[in-house]
């Protein structure tokens, strides 16, 4: 079921885009910058005044309902929080604003503080926080909120990057059953938060799908440039095994999984080299695949390739030099060795459900 239909204009910038978030789902909405997506949360918010057009979320109209009465909460790139309240009154503020007594309110607040592992910070201020706690708090009082929908824009842009990673986990967890769309530039973050992504270019949607395609098969250019990555979804087994028996090595991230577990492996295809014979002894990874397309690339070649067979297909990517491929004579139907090293391979707990459960070689719906 939808919980948010969106097909609204505003129209001095330009921005006019429709967009479905179904019940549960989480939707990544990425795009170049000034090509609406904070416009987009905006109308969703009620920060920003559309000029035609509807929004509803859970069936409900939402024009002129103001910001506080929508069930929607926003996190922005810089946590926002009230400078003058401590981090437990922060989060406490959506339900007393609700109407919840103080006592109560004051008792979810730590249950929030808790679930985001900031308890012990529950009387700070705000100017005594990293980036990264302010951040955590400003998630639990978006959740504290209860909202039905829940819009993030570039939650982790402003965070250092040794604090991103453990975000990036909290937010795994926390999105893992909610209605959210998340703006991100970052195609990891697409790829581990959400289940489908929407992409803008100059107010429009011009692609759309679930994560994994629209990442290993990008049309519109914005999703090229950051995406077009390979990922080989099986069984954590120390290495990643397909169902057809693939094996990837890889090095395990803030989520790894569990023996026996769905994981995903994912690389970048510029990691891959391509030869004819195994590199024998390396500890490489060498995946045997067969050629199905090569194509020009800027200044080198994008050598599509599939390995695991008939029945149980997994899609790969190498980026070579033209004189690789030249040196190689490589057409398509051949068979090669696709090589990359573990260090370059980043495995990841499948925790969303669009990975896995099928026990699908590869990622996908
Ligand atoms: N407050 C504003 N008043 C008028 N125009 C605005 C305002 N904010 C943004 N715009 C314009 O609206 C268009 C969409 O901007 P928006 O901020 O929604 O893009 P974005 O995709 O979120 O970009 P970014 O990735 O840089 O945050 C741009 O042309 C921008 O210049």
């Amino acid at each position: 079921m939808s919980d948010l239909l969106y097909d609204a204009a505003v129209t001095d910038r330009d921005v006019a885009v429709r967009l479905r978030v179904d019940e549960g789902e989480t939707v990544a909405l990425l795009g170049p910058n000034g090509a609406g997506k904070s416009t987009v949360l905006g109308v969703i918010a009620g920060l920003v005044p559309s000029s035609t057009g509807q929004v509803s979320v859970g069936g409900r109209d939402l024009a002129g309902v103001p910001p506080h009465l929508r069930e929607v909460a926003l996190l922005a790139q810089e946590p926002l929080l009230f400078p003058h309240l401590t981090a437990a009154d922060n989060v406490a503020f959506g339900p007393r604003s609700r109407g919840v007594g103080r006592h109560e309110a004051r008792a979810a607040a730590h249950a929030w503080l808790e679930r985001v592992g900031v308890a012990a910070l529950a009387h700070r201020r705000p100017h005594q926080l990293s980036g990264g706690q302010a951040q955590r708090v400003a998630i639990a009082r978006a959740l504290a909120a209860e909202p039905r929908l829940l819009l993030l824009d570039e939650p982790m842009a402003a965070l250092d990057v040794d604090v991103a990673p453990a975000l990036r986990h909290l937010l795994r967890t926390v999105l893992a059953d909610r209605t959210a769309i998340v703006v991100t530039h970052d195609a990891l973050d697409a790829l581990l938060l959400a289940d489908r992504v929407v992409v803008v270019e100059a107010g429009r949607v011009v692609e759309e799908g679930p994560t994994a395609d629209v990442l290993r098969r990008p049309r519109s250019a914005f999703a090229a440039r950051i995406a077009g990555l390979n990922l080989v979804a099986g069984r954590w087994d120390g290495e990643v095994v397909t169902q057809g028996g693939i094996a990837v090595r890889g090095l395990p991230s803030e989520d790894p999984p569990g023996p026996g577990e769905q994981a995903v492996a994912v690389f970048s295809p510029a990691s891959v080299s391509v030869f004819r014979e195994p590199p024998g002894g390396s500890p490489r990874n060498a995946l045997p695949a067969t050629v199905t397309e090569i194509e020009p690339l800027g200044d080198r070649f994008r050598v599509r390739a599939v390995a695991g067979g008939a029945s149980q297909p997994v899609p790969l990517q190498a980026e070579v030099t033209a004189a690789a491929v030249a040196e190689l004579g490589l057409v398509p139907g051949d068979l090669v060795n696709l090589i990359v090293k573990a260090t370059e391979v980043s495995i990841h707990g499948a925790l969303r459900p669009t990975w896995g459960p099928r026990g699908t070689d590869t990622v996908g719906p």
